[in-house]
């Protein structure tokens, strides 16, 4: 394939656990190039980005920790198609990093999570603003967005649910973006869950999770041994309804992010959630 078909795409937090994942999925991708690699961490720089994924052959693509410099160089390569910046890297972080690449032109897709509704408002405008696609996707699984419709369905018939989301400790924010976005599903649905049945008293605060959309409970475990996993429970007299999803490998989310890189091309605007683009 000659080189104006390829999409060019930088990995933000090419070091981490699932920037690697991408690394490896982008270079076996026929349609794309790995054309950057961006980490802050310092034990990685310099180091070849495709090596460091456990590729058998060197990418020839250096972690670095320069986004801005990468951003403009691909925004440069007019031979190509427009570039996107897929970023897994940190609630801190990927605020910044989505409105540079949106000021270069280049498209975000975004795993990352912990953006704040504020900030999703102000990326959403921003994109908008500069007619460019930005997507961002809690959880590129098919099988939570199967779960996730499955619990839409479900919560005509149940008035009371609560989420769990299980995950690995080394993981920044709670509750998971994936659960956030459950509950904001359950929440459109235009009913208050859980009415309350007895006075509760929290012996210990935080007992009872946190109150999320429309009375809607999220209670967040952290462990090792975990990688991510969800369950949504729904009650009824006599009935307890149990959706769950478990995800084992993180190459899971590899066909939704390669979606996401094809699709986001074609967008101008901001766009959220995995199920809107399939
Ligand atoms: N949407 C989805 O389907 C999924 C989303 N996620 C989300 O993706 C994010 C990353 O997860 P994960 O890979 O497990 O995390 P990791 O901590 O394993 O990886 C993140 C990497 O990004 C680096 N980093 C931090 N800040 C920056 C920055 N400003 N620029 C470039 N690199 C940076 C980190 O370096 P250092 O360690 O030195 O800080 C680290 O190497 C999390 O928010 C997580 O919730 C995870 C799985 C699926
Ligand atoms: O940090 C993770 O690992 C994950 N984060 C995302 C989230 O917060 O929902 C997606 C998935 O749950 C894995």
């Amino acid at each position: 394939m000659a080189n104006q078909n390829l999409i060019p795409v930088i990995v933000s937090g090419a070091a981490g656990k699932m920037g690697r994942e991408v690394v490896k999925a982008v270079a076996q991708a026929p349609d794309m190039s790995l054309m950057g690699a961006i980490d802050t961490s310092p034990e990685h720089q310099g180091k070849d980005a495709g090596e460091l994924a456990g590729l058998s052959e060197p990418l020839e693509v250096p972690i670095t920790n320069q986004l801005e410099p990468m951003l403009g160089y691909v925004a440069g390569e007019r031979h190509m198609q427009p570039g996107v910046m897929v970023d897994f890297t940190h609630p801190d972080a990927v605020y910044d990093n989505v409105r540079s690449a949106i000021a270069y032109g280049i498209r975000p897709v975004v795993g990352t999570t912990g953006l704040s509704p504020e900030q999703i408002e102000d990326l959403a405008s921003f994109a908008d603003k500069a007619s460019t696609g930005c997507l961002l996707i809690p959880n590129f699984s098919i099988g939570m967005v199967l779960l996730q419709q499955a619990a839409v369905t479900a919560s005509q018939y149940f008035d009371h649910v609560e989420i769990i989301e299980l995950h690995h400790n080394q993981k920044a924010d709670a509750p998971s973006g994936t659960a956030i976005q459950t509950a904001q599903m359950l929440a459109e649905m235009g009913k208050t869950f859980n009415p309350a049945i007895v006075k509760e008293t929290e012996k210990l605060p935080g007992a009872r999770g946190s109150v999320a959309d429309e009375g809607i409970r999220i209670h967040s475990i952290r462990l090792p041994g975990l990688i991510a996993h969800q369950e949504v429970i729904f009650g009824a007299p006599g009935q307890i309804y149990t959706l769950r999803h478990d995800t084992s490998d993180r190459s899971a989310y590899m066909p939704g992010v390669l979606l996401a890189i094809r699709k986001v091309l074609q967008l101008k605007s901001l766009v959220y959630g995995l199920e809107k683009i399939l």
